[in-house]
């Protein structure tokens, strides 16, 4: 069924530690070839091609203006993108839209704040999860790079997060932003960890509040179902009156919450921080807290 697929000209180079191939239910998927230890580099990628508008200007025309500076090697490459691995897509705007990332800032957009983007082949091929094995930062030039967050397994799947602030939303808020039903273990309906993921999240979102003063979006939150309900508690987070020891407390709850969830930003800072911080009682008692309320 495969065989004849488009997504064979698509080249990796053999050095490079995946391979493209079926990804049940999501369409192609980038798969480990070896190990992949946390912290190294998966890939690096050049574009194929830029455009430097931000995101809401890029229209048929541009796309189709960069189409015709690329060789016919590369066009063909461009044509042979599908959606989601089978069908392929009705316009241009619509492929670079899917297969494109936000790179560096260009001079003349920089006051604006916004990104050129340009069109990555094989990094748009890497599907989505809300527990990623891999990241791929924000970068000042024109590649991208990946990079792993967790150990990964030969033959096993590399994934990223397609979106900033997942660690703080539900599921049905993630979907809705995707625009896809993802399937991963966060997302699994009626299980037991999905359960304690939206918990989880919405008590990194509700310490993150306390510790920022402001919601995701950069606002204070109206009253109507607000994040933090007591008052005087979001009145004092919102106007930096919450102590700095109790905000490094919710950092740590943060840390641990995390990696509960299987995002670790950095165990090891983690476990320094818990050593450093609590005493020997505290951490204790932060440890049975955490694995009494969140384990699975
Ligand atoms: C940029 S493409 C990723 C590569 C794509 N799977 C392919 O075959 O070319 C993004 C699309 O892949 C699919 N996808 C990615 N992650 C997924 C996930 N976790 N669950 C279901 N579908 C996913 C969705 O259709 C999404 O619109």
């Amino acid at each position: 069924m495969f065989q004849g697929h488009p997504y064979h000209s698509l080249q990796v180079p053999s050095d490079e530690p995946f391979k493209l191939k079926p990804s049940p239910g999501k369409g192609w998927g980038a798969f480990a070839t070896r190990r992949i230890e946390r912290g190294s580099i998966i890939f690096t990628e050049k574009p194929l091609f830029v455009i430097r508008k931000p995101h809401t200007e890029i229209t048929e025309g541009y796309v189709w203006a960069a189409f015709q500076q690329l060789s016919p090697s590369e066009k063909e490459q461009f044509l042979c993108l599908r959606d989601n691995g089978s069908r392929s897509f009705t316009y241009m705007e619509e492929a670079f839209a899917e297969n494109s990332f936000a790179i560096s800032r260009d001079n003349s957009l920089r006051s604006q704040g916004t990104s050129i983007h340009g069109l990555f082949l094989l990094h748009s091929r890497f599907n989505h999860s809300c527990i990623p094995n891999s990241k791929i930062p924000n970068t000042d030039q024109e590649i991208i790079t990946s990079f792993a967050t967790q150990d990964i397994a030969a033959g096993h799947e590399i994934t990223f997060c397609y979106n900033t602030d997942f660690e703080c939303r539900l599921r049905h808020e993630r979907h809705q932003a995707l625009r896809f039903v993802c399937d991963c273990k966060a997302c699994l309906i009626d299980t037991q960890f999905q359960q304690l993921s939206d918990m989880r999240r919405t008590l990194i979102r509700g310490l993150q509040y306390l510790t920022l003063g402001v919601d995701l979006n950069g606002q204070k939150q109206q009253m109507v179902s607000p994040i933090i309900f007591d008052p005087y508690l979001k009145k004092a987070a919102e106007t930096f009156q919450i102590p700095l020891s109790a905000r490094l407390i919710y950092n740590l709850f943060i840390i641990v919450l995390l990696e509960e969830e299987g995002l670790p930003k950095n165990n090891f800072i983690s476990e320094a921080l818990l050593q450093a911080l609590l005493g020997d009682s505290e951490r204790i008692l932060c440890e049975e807290l955490c694995s009494m309320r969140f384990t699975t």
